[in-house]
């Protein structure tokens, strides 16, 4: 049997293969598609080592303007392999090929080119402060990178997330180390390819490949030379990140986990929120941190409504990535799925009406090996129920009716979680209102998941730290001073 393909680490600008190997095994029928070097505790301390020395190195003399050229011709580099990535992409989550062909490449490109030219754009503050002596101060700005960079990113949106990350990191002039998912691997190696035929300088962009507690993860939180960490990933790994750093005080930047609810009202365009909430809920086959969990439903529209939604996930397709009209790809790994499995039975417990859903489809073939489920729907649970308060991350949402908007508002916000929520209805004054008294950090008005990446983008509450996008990532992977001169 030949040997599985090699993702090799990628430190002070070269390829590594030593070390401990990981199997990556595709969710969509459970074979081998490569193996990954693990990085140990000394790998890792180079690599942070690399990017602090590339700091002192020509890379601290570039321009905005430079870095921003070296960033576009990375982003070309991805576009001139937007294949290569689209196939990496799939064989790791087996999302369906048009996804990643719509969302995942356009938005890894979009998230370097952008940040490149808002760096460049970027003009910061001064003032005049006249003195009672007739003199004056002038203040301004001085904007420096925070040094090395952690970037750890999650397993649901490769690329996209990782490169959200890298993008402004690199265009206000850190240097970074990443560590992507140790499930999806494989864009991330092609992307150190493209960094490396870019010619960005040896240490300013390093990856590592690993694990969380006791690997590559956690030996890169804790290395003492890295001036932040920008993490996407579950809230109680965002908790255990924040431990590791601590001593340090080091800056952190966290987006978390969701318990995102959609609200429906009677007024809204039904059509519209069908398909709104259909897509909400069962988008990337839920493992979307925005995606929606809790319905809401104003009482004259609940039957109707259930009824349409049910119609929407029985008609979603799950099958191989490159099917014809396929909708739903499997969960990311068996063990992921076993974990949704287990609030498929936990609801079951608790007491819900199963209105569709609720297993695992039967292909008799080799996803069978996968990790696939059916899109669930429920009903029937109290708001205290766990599947109701607690994030699952698959396709699966609970739907109860409701009569009022302050009734709403408070169901809405009852939650540990607060970083999304989508409202359907057609009376903007309402729309408007209740945006500013929902606990979350991002409000979709008769949408889901529609971005502007200059807008700022995190959550509240346990779903992250901070926020990012727009002029909000420039100053969080900024060293910001302020100089005063006495005229
Ligand atoms: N808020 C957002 O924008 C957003 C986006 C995507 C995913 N998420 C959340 O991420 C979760 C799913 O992703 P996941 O399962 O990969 O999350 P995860 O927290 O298990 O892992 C995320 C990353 O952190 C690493 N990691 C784990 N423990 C670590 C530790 N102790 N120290 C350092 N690194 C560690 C993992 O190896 C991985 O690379 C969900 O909760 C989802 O809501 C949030
Ligand atoms: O799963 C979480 C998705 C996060 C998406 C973004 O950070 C983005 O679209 O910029």
């Amino acid at each position: 049997m030949s040997r599985p393909a090699l993702l090799p680490l990628y430190i002070n600008g070269r390829f590594e293969e030593e070390g401990a190997r990981f199997d990556n095994i595709s969710p969509v029928d459970g074979r081998l598609l490569s193996q990954a070097v693990e990085a140990d505790a000394a790998q890792v301390a180079r690599a942070v080592q690399a990017a602090s020395d590339a700091l002192q190195g020509p890379w601290g003399r570039y321009s905005a303007p430079e870095r921003a050229a070296l960033l576009h011709k990375v982003a070309d580099g991805i576009q001139a392999r937007f294949d290569d990535f689209v196939a990496a992409e799939v064989a790791d989550t087996g999302r369906p090929l048009h996804l990643a062909r719509t969302l995942d490449l356009p938005r890894a490109i979009a998230n370097f080119r952008t940040f490149a030219d808002l760096a460049v754009a970027q003009i910061d503050d001064c003032c005049e402060t006249p003195q009672a002596d007739g003199g004056l101060l002038f203040n301004y700005t001085v904007r420096k990178p925070l040094g090395v960079v952690a970037v750890i990113a999650p397993w649901n949106l490769p690329l996209l997330l990782l490169t959200w990350k890298l993008g402004p990191a690199l265009a206000m002039g850190n240097t970074v180390v990443c560590k992507p998912s140790e499930e999806t691997p494989s864009s991330a190696a092609l992307l150190a390819e493209v960094m490396d035929k870019a010619g960005i300088p040896a240490g300013v962009f390093n990856l590592v490949h690993g694990f969380g507690p006791g690997s590559a993860g956690e030996f890169l939180t804790r290395a003492p030379q890295i001036s932040a960490v920008s993490f996407t990933g579950e809230s109680r790994t965002g908790s255990a990140i924040m431990k590791a750093v601590a001593d340090g005080v080091k800056d952190i930047s966290f987006e978390l986990g969701g318990k995102n609810a959609a609200v429906v009202f009677a007024d809204a365009d039904f059509d519209t929120a069908v398909a709104g909430v259909a897509r909400s809920s069962f988008f990337n086959t839920g493992q979307v941190c925005l995606c929606t969990e809790r319905v809401y439903v104003e009482r004259p529209i609940f039957d109707r409504f259930v009824a349409a939604l049910k119609a929407r996930a029985e008609a979603l397709k799950p099958g191989y990535p490159d099917e014809d009209g396929v909708d739903l790809g499997p969960l990311v790994s068996r063990q992921h799925r076993d974990k949704v499995l287990s609030y498929f039975a936990l609801a079951r417990e608790e007491g819900a009406v199963v209105v569709t859903g609720g297993e695992t489809p039967r292909f008799g073939d080799a996803r069978d090996q996968g990790a696939y489920v059916r899109p669930t729907i429920w009903t029937g649970l109290p708001d205290h129920a766990r599947c109701v308060r607690e994030e699952i991350f698959g396709p699966v949402c609970h739907i109860a009716p409701f009569d009022d908007e302050e009734e709403v508002l408070r169901r809405v916000n009852d939650s540990p979680y607060g970083l999304a929520c989508a409202l359907w209805t057609q009376r903007l004054d309402r729309a408007h209102r209740l945006a500013r008294r929902v606990q979350v950090g991002i409000v979709w008005v008769n949408a889901w998941y529609a971005r502007d990446l200059r807008t700022p983008f995190g959550g509240s509450k346990l779903s992250g730290l901070g926020r990012e996008g727009g002029r909000h990532s420039l100053d969080f992977y900024s060293d910001i001073s302020n100089v005063c001169v006495k005229l």
